[in-house]
């Protein structure tokens, strides 16, 4: 086969050091890769037949598309009138054509008996107004039409983006392929997939319908005037010939475009770094304004022209390919009807005037035909195009998560899960995706329900990859881990992670207020402020939230932005927030810094807060095993003390598991302590034990302990 498909899912990888396949072009800095494009390209259609194959395969999720939208409220009697406008007026210039064609046979009765119908004539000249007017009503009808059409699609569509996205695990959010079929399933220009390809389907089919009623009109016409046949035809090749001209370009294969040069890449470095409100600290205090003001400048001098950005370089280069040689020669083709008329007009002068306004007509209507010819291959290219961005749209439903779910309900006796629960680590080996060496190897313990487990060493040496485990954020490449005897992997998933609270290193503060933050610790009673206020108290975050003005309503991270104009100099704050300059600074994908500003350790009370919505604060709660990473790493001495005495106190006999750095306060209440490095479990058991070993871990402790004297 050897052909290119234009789009879809293609199998192989794309290798730009294949000189065979693959064209270089230097833009400027930046070195394009483009798949060749094979000669049976060329041929007029070939690309067309394999578009029209790719939507044939893609037309079940259409049909699919088309279901969801009929069950959106009122959808499909928008979308008739939407349609039946939409024809309307694409036979409108039909209608135009024909009466111009009215006026045409007027001056040949005029030039024939030198008398002018004027009845017809101001019929003729009130009709044409007529369909003007008509043409701005349509248009008005059906951008009013396609508002709420659009807007209640793309509700509908966004819940169904946010199932797609709710329902993957983390391997599978994480692969970048995955993340690029979300992205070509969300949004398109700012409107939903499904309605930007309903509406291509319409536009195609309108411009067909204005096509062959416009060339069966001025067929009509040109037929019984001599050389009419031969004229029309000629019209219409010529615009015909666009099609050649629009194969070849429509359809670009697979390419990309990168910069090796070490200028171009450090120059925008530069300004990343004078922009991002996020170095503003470190630029100031490094006092870097002179000196990289000055590279900058080296730079740019050096670069001159050639610091482009891509896409400016990419659309000169498409321009440029445009004026291929084959647009060049078709253009004596345009001129022909001309020619024809001046010949004919000489050998029958009397037939002038007609001629001129014929031509008149058949020059107006081919320019048209041009149009409309582009716009149809414009048109089959987008919705072969959106026809795929649909696929995606309900392949993402159906992307198989890499994490599979067991089958086994958990746990047997939920009042047992109270008592806590047995974990066993056995011969577990794991390398995250995509890396080469083991986060663990052959790790193997066993934890009895209601035991206290910290797990110590240095960084990097697997403690928190432990925990990701235990709730099957991954799976173990080998070995197994066990639940009250059951191996994780054959449970229930939602079971598995009710009966799990864990507190990540890494926690992340939710883009929302501060009561969800905390209650979704629990969804159940997300809603319950005096739960969410109790966990607060006991998470040492209540007095922080008492001091902010919006108490639990408070955003910390807002995620809608604000949006104004220039405003006035002394306008430092607007709608209560202080005013957020990044966006006038020119670079849109900067993030604001509209949070309150919470330290470290109160965005870790915050985070702890959560945990205990869901551990401890219930009384109906099903969790077994509490899982926490380095819960105190940003905490003083005395809220990290307060934050121990309070887990051991609250967590009744669940089963909890730490990882931590700090020896002492929590190793010497600890059933089973694992010291760690190097993805491997190196001692292990309890403080006094693992001291009288005098191994690594009576080492540390040793340093640490002296640190204090
Ligand atoms: N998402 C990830 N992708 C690839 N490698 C990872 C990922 N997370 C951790 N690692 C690697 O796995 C190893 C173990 O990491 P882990 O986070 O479990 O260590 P840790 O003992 O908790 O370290 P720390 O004390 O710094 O928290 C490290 O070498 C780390 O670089």
């Amino acid at each position: 086969m050897g052909r290119r498909r234009i789009s879809g899912k293609r199998k192989g990888v794309f290798n730009p050091d294949d000189a065979t396949r693959i064209k270089h072009t230097r833009l400027g800095v930046w070195d394009l890769y483009e798949e060749k494009a094979p000669e049976v390209e060329h041929v007029p259609g070939v690309s067309y037949w394999e578009r029209y194959l790719e939507i044939r395969r893609d037309l079940p999720y259409v049909w699919t598309m088309l279901k969801d939208v009929g069950s959106i409220r009122s959808c499909w009697s928008l979308l008739f009138c939407y349609a039946t406008i939409e024809a309307f007026t694409s036979l409108l210039p039909a209608a135009n054509l024909w009466l111009k064609g009215q006026m045409i046979k007027i001056v040949q009765v005029a030039v024939d008996t030198r008398s002018v119908d004027k009845l017809f004539l101001t019929q003729i000249t009130i009709g044409l107004t007529a369909v003007e007017l008509l043409l701005r009503i349509s248009f008005y009808s059906k951008t009013s039409i396609s508002r709420p059409l659009s807007a209640r699609i793309k509700q509908f569509y966004s819940g169904h983006l946010f199932h797609a996205n709710a329902r993957l695990d983390v391997p599978t959010f994480d692969d970048a392929a995955i993340q690029r079929q979300l992205e070509a399933a969300s949004n398109v220009q700012g409107t939903s997939v499904a309605w930007s390809t309903l509406k291509n389907v319409f536009t195609l089919l309108a411009v067909i319908l204005q096509v062959t009623s416009q060339a069966s009109v001025l067929w009509q016409v040109l037929k019984d005037q001599p050389d009419g046949p031969l004229l029309a035809f000629l019209s219409v090749a010529y615009s015909l010939s666009e099609i050649f001209t629009w194969t070849g370009q429509a359809s670009r294969g697979v390419w990309a475009a990168t910069t090796r040069s070490d200028d171009f890449i450090r120059l925008q470095g530069l300004k990343r770094l004078v922009v991002d409100a996020t170095h503003r600290k470190e630029f100031v205090s490094g006092n870097l304004a002179q000196y990289t003001l000055s590279t900058f400048r080296e730079l740019a001098s050096r670069l001159g022209e050639h610091a482009s950005d891509f896409r400016e370089v990419y659309r000169e280069h498409l321009q440029l390919e445009r004026l291929s040689i084959w647009s060049l020669a078709r253009l004596p083709f345009g001129d022909l009807p001309q020619i024809v008329f001046a010949i004919r007009a000489v050998q029958q002068p009397a037939t002038i005037p007609v001629t001129v306004a014929s031509l008149n007509l058949i020059t107006h209507t081919s320019m048209s035909f041009s149009h409309q010819i582009y716009q149809v291959f414009q048109q089959t290219g987008t919705i072969a195009d959106s026809v795929a961005s649909v696929r995606k749209l309900y392949e993402v439903l159906e992307l198989p998560n890499k994490i599979e779910d067991g089958t086994i309900p958990f746990p047997e006796d939920a009042q047992k899960l109270k008592e806590g629960v047995t974990l066993e680590f056995k011969n577990v080996s794991f390398k995250y995706p995509g890396t080469n060496t083991y986060a663990l190897q052959n790790v193997s313990f066993k934890l009895l329900a209601g035991q206290l487990c910290v797990i110590v060493g240095v960084n990097g040496s697997g403690k928190s990859t432990i925990l990701k485990l235990i709730v099957r954020l991954y799976d173990p490449e080998d070995g197994q881990i066990l639940l009250d005897g059951h191996d994780i992997e054959t449970l229930k998933l939602n079971d598995l992670r009710q009966a799990i609270s864990v507190l990540f290193q890494d926690y992340t503060h939710f883009p929302l207020s501060i009561r969800d933050n905390i209650g979704l610790g629990d969804p159940a009673h997300a809603n319950d402020d005096d739960r969410i206020r109790l966990a607060a108290k006991l998470g040492g975050s209540e007095e922080i939230i008492n001091r902010l003005p919006n108490g639990l309503d408070t955003y910390l991270d807002r995620p809608v932005k604000d949006h104004y104009s220039d405003l006035p100099e002394g306008t430092k704050t607007l709608f209560g927030r202080p005013v957020d300059y990044s966006g006038v600074r020119g670079f849109g994908e900067m993030s604001a810094s509209t949070s309150t500003g919470l330290s470290g350790g109160q965005m870790q009370r915050l985070a702890v807060s959560r945990t205990f919505m869901r551990s401890v604060v219930s009384d109906d709660s099903q969790v077994g095993l509490l899982l926490f990473d380095e819960p105190s790493a940003s905490l003083d001495p005395t809220a990290e003390h307060d934050l121990f005495a309070r887990l051991r106190e609250l967590r009744g006999s669940k089963t909890m598991l730490f990882s931590s750095h700090r020896f002492g306060n929590l190793t010497r209440h600890a059933d089973l302590i694992l010291y760690m490095d190097n993805a491997q479990v190196q001692e292990t058991g309890t403080h006094e034990e693992l001291l009288k070993r005098q191994g690594e871990y009576a080492r540390i402790w040793g340093l640490q302990a002296q640190a204090f004297l």
